[in-house]
């Protein structure tokens, strides 16, 4: 397991646990209340403040205790709705909820500005764009209301932060940018580094010609990838990518203009898409908000660059399903990849491993080099790039490393893993038995940057300073 997602199950343990301790306490107090009642049949004592206080956090917690999970349709009063934070803004999230006003029965969209409940961030239970939520205290007029609970979550990405995502759209365009190996490579790694299924589309295939789509296709399929070849100019291709992203909630990544923004207004508006029924999202009553996020309003309308703000938001697709919108997410981190992990972010390296069942590789965690042994040879394409990503997160490891090295060596020790790897593991803290926040180490890594004079890291746009600090907000 990774140094990072170790911490983070640390973490939502940690959040986890916090519920019932509390829940505990309280208890107590109305037990010894209730005793003293006992004790005392005649007095009637006004109710202390601990007692009502246990009462309302008894009351607050029925409804809460534990994450609701995905399945679970909890009884619904007037006031209450499930829906999915479509952005967060601020103090106030975006919910949309279905509405069921329509004499035949047929569902709406409507967005409610929420609040989260002060139990929620008590508790520590995050609330995340992409969420399924448990809205309450609904005003249906003014449209407001407060985020109660939350429902598990199937995925959880951080760059950028969206919960519940079903698919990434990698898009690339042929021409204007062209695309390019190495930089395409990344993308693909980091998009496969999630876990959460991905598509490939190729745009703007109106300016190229047709021998140039199929060297593409060929290359690309020797990757171990089908590209969608689609252009938002001519609409070649959009009902294919449509389709592939209905009913489903798609986060689109992909170099500086390769027609993401251009991709998203298409789809959204393709009046071809637009069916007559199910479709509860469009539009989305009272969302003057979701209106402005269009290429060219939201430049006009806020008079910065269109891309200054890094707030992710989800956008309700005509035929069901979101797309993410993600102004300046253009660069992957690969935090989230290891030395370990990154053979298997290669389609290539998987086939050559699950080919060979009898054939293994000599050793359990082998790096896949050369070595004598290794069943990975170097007869593929993009071999040179998994050499080349390899030494970039070896020396992202080492730096990682030699920050809680030097920096706060008492948090770090060094510990012999499998097959003689050295792995460094957070020290506990001896009086509390509790790991460091990975908060904490991220700041540390910060704090180290900042100090560094010949720091010319461009903070802005570099994506891994970016990452860690998505992660600590
Ligand atoms: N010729 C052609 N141009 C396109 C196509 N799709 C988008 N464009 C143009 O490409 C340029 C960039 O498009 P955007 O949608 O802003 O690209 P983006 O990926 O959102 O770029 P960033 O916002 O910088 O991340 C715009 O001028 C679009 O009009 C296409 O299919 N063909
Ligand atoms: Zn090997």
């Amino acid at each position: 397991m990774s140094f990072a997602s170790s911490f983070s199950m640390l973490r939502h343990r940690a959040a986890a646990s916090a519920a019932p301790l509390l829940l505990l306490r309280r208890f107590r107090c109305l037990r010894i209340a209730a005793r003293h009642q006992q004790q005392n049949p005649n007095k009637q004592a006004p109710p202390s403040r601990n007692l009502l206080k246990a009462k309302q956090t008894l009351k607050e917690f029925s409804s809460l205790a534990p994450v609701l999970s995905l399945e679970a349709s909890p009884p619904l009063t007037e006031s209450q709705a499930i829906g999915v934070v479509a952005a967060s803004q601020a103090n106030f999230m975006r919910v949309i909820v279905p509405e069921n006003d329509e004499p035949s029965g047929s569902f709406r969209g409507v967005e409610i500005l929420c609040v989260v409940r002060a139990l929620l961030k008590k508790i520590k239970r995050r609330v995340m764009v992409g969420d399924k939520v448990l809205v309450g205290s609904i005003d249906w007029v003014d449209r407001r209301g407060m985020i109660e609970n939350v429902f598990h979550r199937t995925s959880e990405i951080l760059d950028p932060p969206v919960a519940n995502v079903d698919q990434l759209l990698v898009l690339f365009s042929l021409e204007q940018p062209k695309p390019e190996a190495f930089t395409l490579t990344r993308f693909l790694v980091e998009a496969e580094s999630t876990g959460i299924p991905l598509t490939l589309a190729l745009n703007k295939t109106e300016l190229v010609d047709n021998e140039i789509i199929s060297s593409w296709k060929a290359r690309l399929r020797s990757w171990g990838y089908e590209p969608v070849f689609c252009s938002v100019e001519s609409g070649h291709g959009l009902d294919l990518l449509g389709f592939k992203l209905r009913d489903q909630t798609t986060v689109i990544v992909g170099p500086s203009g390769v027609g993401k923004s251009s991709l998203i207004n298409a789809l959204r508006s393709n009046p071809s898409n637009a069916a007559e029924g199910e479709n509860w999202f469009e539009p989305v009553l009272g969302s003057k908000w979701l209106e402005d996020q269009r290429v060219g309003e939201v430049s006009t309308r806020s008079g910065r660059g269109k891309h200054t703000t890094r707030h992710v938001s989800l956008l309700p697709l005509s035929e069901g399903g979101f797309l993410a919108d993600t102004p300046g997410f253009n660069q992957p981190s690969l935090l989230k990849v290891t030395k370990q992990s990154l053979a298997q972010t290669f389609p290539e390296i998987r086939k050559m491993l699950s080919a060979s069942e009898i054939e293994k590789c000599s050793f359990n965690n082998c790096l896949h080099l050369g070595e004598p042994g290794c069943i990975v040879k170097g007869d593929w394409e993009r071999y040179s790039y998994y050499f080349q990503l390899l030494d970039e997160i070896r020396i992202r490891e080492e730096f990682q490393l030699r920050t809680f090295g030097t920096k706060r060596e008492g948090d770090v020790r060094l510990k012999m893993g499998d097959m003689g790897v050295q792995q460094a593991e957070p020290r506990l803290e001896p009086k509390k038995h509790r790991r460091q926040s990975r908060k904490r180490i991220n700041q540390s890594i910060l704090d180290e940057l900042d100090d560094d004079d010949d720091n010319l890291l461009d903070e802005e746009n570099d994506p891994i300073l970016r990452a860690l600090r998505n992660e600590n907000s």
